[in-house]
């Protein structure tokens, strides 16, 4: 594994949105990753060995694929804002240990085997994952699958968790499918309904906390300075002109906002930020007041 040196100051820095990824090797990232589950007490608390985290998150690792925006980094930064939330929002002193365990799994786990194509392409060009699964959220349907295959085989080395039945395996499952956005309204919504009144001991409240949290998470890069955030638009921008480019040529329908002959960066952003992104964090924002600061 990495040398890398694990001071007091950097497990601070890693619970702050501010945390850069771009300083990173992968190797390190690993370990960063492990620091997460270890300073949340979870291997202590489901009896999970470090080397099997860590065998765990190798598997992972090697089933997220070479590719400009949906690869290992971009499961890490989603993981590091999940993880950042926790800590901001004092999440551990109002849910279960389970839970923030399911939180940082299904974040690392959340788009396992992304081939650079989403939904809409899976739809259009009849792809395997598309007749697979019914046309319904392919892409989130398979990191799923592959979620789970992994899982299962570490079923028996982490028996306090993961892979046993004390963990809620189908909840990592929701909160991997709550990251389609085809459905944000849908959750956006459904949130705003319960947040008057918001209860954590109420699972209806709590399993839809969690669902907001990972998109939050997965759509988080505009929150973070704009020295960590500018490259991972120049990412995002070049897996859309890809898929675009493939469109055009396979005659599919192409969606505009991935149409490098009609894209900005500005263009693409104003909107997302304004209509995707704000609403989101600002709902999020009115449970915990303490997120004013990263909006
Ligand atoms: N335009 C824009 N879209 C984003 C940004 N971050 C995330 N997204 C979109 O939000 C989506 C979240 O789910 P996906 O990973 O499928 O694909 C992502 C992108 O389409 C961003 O910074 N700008
Ligand atoms: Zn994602």
């Amino acid at each position: 594994c990495s040398s890398l040196e694990v001071s007091e100051e950097l497990r601070q820095y890693l619970k702050t949105p501010t945390f850069d990824n771009w300083q990173w090797e992968d190797a390190e990232i690993m370990v960063l990753l492990q620091l997460m589950y270890t300073d949340l007490d979870l291997l202590s608390t489901f009896n999970i060995e470090p080397e099997v985290l860590q065998q765990f998150l190798f598997e992972v690792y090697r089933r997220y694929n070479n590719i400009p925006f949906h690869n290992f980094k971009h499961c890490f930064c989603v993981t590091q804002m999940m993880y950042g939330l926790i800590w901001l929002t004092d999440l551990r002193s109002k849910v279960e240990n389970v839970d923030l365990l399911i939180m940082l799994t299904s974040a690392v786990c959340h788009d396992l085997d992304h081939a650079g194509y989403n939904n809409a392409y899976q739809i259009n060009a009849r792809t395997e994952l598309a007749l697979r699964y019914n046309d319904i959220s392919p892409l989130e349907n398979h990191h799923c699958a592959v979620a789970f295959e992994i899982l299962i085989s570490f079923r028996d080395s982490m028996s306090g968790s993961p892979g046993s039945t004390t963990f809620r395996f189908c909840f990592i499952c929701r909160c991997i499918l709550a990251t389609d956005m085809t459905r944000h309204n849908e959750i956006l919504n459904k949130f705003k309904s319960i947040l008057h009144g918001f209860d954590f001991s109420n699972k209806e409240h709590k399993d839809l906390l969690m669902m907001v949290l990972i998109k939050v998470s997965d759509i988080s890069n505009e929150a973070r300075p704009m020295e960590v955030a500018e490259p991972w638009l120049d990412c995002l921008l070049q897996e859309f002109f890809n898929q675009s480019d493939v469109e055009k040529l396979e005659g599919l329908p192409v969606s505009p906002f991935m149409d490098r002959d009609k894209v900005t960066k500005p263009s693409s952003q104003i909107g997302f930020i304004r209509f995707v992104l704000l609403p989101l964090f600002v709902e999020l924002a009115n449970l915990f007041p303490c997120l004013e600061v990263i909006q």
